[in-house]
Parts: structure tokens; sequence; C-alpha cells
């Protein structure tokens, strides 16, 4: 694909849930509209929590996006004109999400992606390491500590209103019903061992 200029990079923004990568996704995103740039939105279609063909922040802003259940299907909705691509929860993709937004960014397209850092162990989650280390942007932001109000970097997941345990399931997609914003020190994991 031809592209006169090469001004292509990839922004991340991460942190725990309820930090607001998806208010600031969605910032970004409509920014770039105002500026009448070529803008294309995906979200793995596993995430159908508030909206299935939008993304949508806990606090209800949105916009229009294209659900997807494979990386490589991006490329399906790529062309010539395509100026920004975003990606929100990145850490539901596989590994070969990052070649694709290098690839992107390699072709000259801005790459806005959005994403946990951890997952509700406090853990890495999936392939959100290997993006943030080939991005030229990171922002990591904090939410607010749902026990002692400061800042929160960790996604508490509570099943029955109790921790969970070490070795549950990582994916399990949900909001306020399952999990709360909490600092490192209110964060807690049930092992079952211990
Ligand atoms: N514990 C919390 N800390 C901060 N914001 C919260 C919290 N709980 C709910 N919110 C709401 O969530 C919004 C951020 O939502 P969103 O952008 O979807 O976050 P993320 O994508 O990081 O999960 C905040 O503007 C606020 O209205
Ligand atoms: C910590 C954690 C989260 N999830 C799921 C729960 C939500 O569906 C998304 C995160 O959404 P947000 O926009 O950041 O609020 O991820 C999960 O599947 N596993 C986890 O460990
Ligand atoms: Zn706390």
């Amino acid at each position: 694909m031809y592209r006169p200029v090469n001004h292509g990079y990839i922004e991340t923004i991460i942190g725990p849930m309820y930090s607001g990568k998806s208010e600031e996704l969605i910032r970004r995103l409509k920014r770039a509209k105002i500026a009448k740039q070529n803008i294309v939105v995906f979200k793995p279609q596993i995430d159908d929590r508030y909206s299935k063909e939008n993304v949508v922040s806990h606090s209800g802003d949105s916009i229009e996006a294209i659900p997807i259940s494979n990386s490589n299907q991006i490329y399906d909705y790529i062309d010539e004109k395509t100026q920004v691509v975003g990606i929100d929860e990145v850490q539901f993709f596989d590994d070969n999400i990052v070649d694709v937004a290098i690839d992107l960014a390699d072709q000259g397209i801005r790459v806005i992606t959005a994403g946990l850092d951890m997952d509700f162990k406090g853990e890495p989650f999936g392939p959100t390491p290997r993006l943030l280390a080939v991005s030229e942007f990171v922002d990591k932001i904090q939410a607010i500590c749902s026990v002692c109000g400061q800042p929160a970097t960790r996604s508490q997941r509570l099943i029955n209103s109790k921790p969970a345990r070490y070795n549950d399931p990582i994916i399990l997609v949900g909001a306020v019903e399952s999990y709360e914003a909490r600092c490192r020190k209110c964060h807690v994991v049930y092992h079952e061992d211990k």
C-alpha cells in the first residue's frame, strides 16, 4: 500500500479497570475525527458488555467500533485512506495484535491502543507487555481505590463479594458486578495453598 509520508507510530493507554482508558481512547479518536482524519476503531468480539458495535466507557462515552475475533481481520477494513486506527481491550487479543500494530505504524498509520496491563492476579495480561515495549508513547493511568481512595493500579475480581482465587480463569468479561479498582495495598488474590 503506497503512503506518501510515513508518520506512523503506536500510542498505548494502560491501567486498571475504571482508570479512564476507554474515555481517553475515545477522546483522542474524536479529536482525530474533528481534524477530518480517516479513523477506524476495533474491539474484540468477546467484549459485548455495554454494546457489540461501540467502544463504551463506564461513564457512558461511546464511539462506533468494529467487533473482530482475530487481529488479522483489521486488514479487511484498512485502505490507503486510513490515517488512525483505534483498538480497545487490547489484552483480549492474541500476540499477533502487536505485529499488526507494528505493521500499521510502519505503513504510516497512527495506532492508538488501550487495555489492561495486569490481570486480576496482578500479572502481565496477554499481549500488553510486548505492546508496551514497541509503543512510541505509553500513558499509564490510575483509577481510585474503592477501599482506601488512593490511586488504584490493580483490578480486584470479586466472586460473590469475595476475592477471586489465583487459579480462576484469566478471562471473565464484566464490570461492577465482578470488579473493583484497588491500590497495591488493598488488592487481594486468594491463594488456596496458603
Ligand atoms: N474506582 C473508580 N475510579 C475512577 N473512576 C471510576 C471508578 N469507578 C467508576 N469510575 C468511572 O469510570 C470512568 C472511566 O471509565 P472507562 O474509561 O471505561 O475506564 P477503563 O476503560 O479504564 O475501564 C470514570 O470517568 C468514572 O466515571
Ligand atoms: C482484570 C481482568 C479483567 N477482565 C475483563 C473485565 C472487563 O470485561 C475487561 C476490562 O475492561 P475495562 O474497559 O478495562 O474496564 O477485562 C478479565 O477478563 N480478566 C481480568 O483478569
Ligand atoms: Zn487502597
